[in-house]
């Protein structure tokens, strides 16, 4: 499985015979090769690869530290995705289509996303330097999604990112595709 991950990159080529197997982490489920094989990439690195090096090592640092800072919650999530499943059928009021009016205010406050009235959502595209940047950015998006219980429609293509967001349970956007908005607005500004 190693080989299977590690043989694209031809720069990671020497590490082949000495890495260390695969192992998995206390709960069996992350395999624990990327330390060592990131310590070992920087050994025989370049000097012109040492700023891939640094946006990898970034991008893994934004993706780790997020989820383990918000372990627990991740663990909390299938009890309350069932909670708000209840709170649905109840008639939840930010899961409701936006009048025009305040659709309107709202996209006042999102001045970098674009409303597509084909779809009542709303959009936004974004460029980062690369894909490692563009895939960290994503992976924090899907981890605050998941929580929220509310997804994006998304493409990512290398280093560009684009979204749509839209309640598919209201059938038009939302309080909840505003509330996303604004938590990606605050991702991508960190
Ligand atoms: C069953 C589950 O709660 C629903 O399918 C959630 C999941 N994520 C969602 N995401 C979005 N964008 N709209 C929804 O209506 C929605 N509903």
């Amino acid at each position: 499985m190693a080989d299977e991950i590690v043989e694209p990159h031809a720069s990671l080529h020497p590490l082949h015979q000495d890495r260390l197997p695969i192992q998995m982490d206390a709960i069996g489920q992350r395999p624990r090769f990327h330390r060592r094989f990131l310590a070992d990439r920087s050994a025989v690195i370049q000097a012109g690869q040492i700023e891939r090096v640094v946006e990898a090592e970034r991008g893994e640092r934004l993706v780790i530290r997020l989820f383990l800072d918000d372990q627990d919650d991740i663990a909390q999530m299938p009890r309350e995705r069932r909670g708000q499943a209840r709170d649905r059928v109840a008639g939840d009021p930010l899961d409701r289509a936006l009048s025009e009016t305040d659709r309107a205010d709202a996209l006042d406050g999102l001045p970098e996303w674009d409303y597509d009235e084909a779809r009542d959502a709303i959009t936004r595209s974004l460029v980062f330097a690369d894909f490692v940047e563009a895939f960290g950015f994503m992976t924090q998006v899907a981890l605050m999604a998941e929580k929220a219980n509310h997804h994006p429609e998304w493409k990512n293509v290398y280093n560009r990112v684009e979204i749509l967001l839209t309640t598919h349970d209201a059938g038009g956007l939302s309080h909840r595709d505003i509330d996303m908005a604004e938590a990606i607005d605050a991702i991508v500004d960190e």
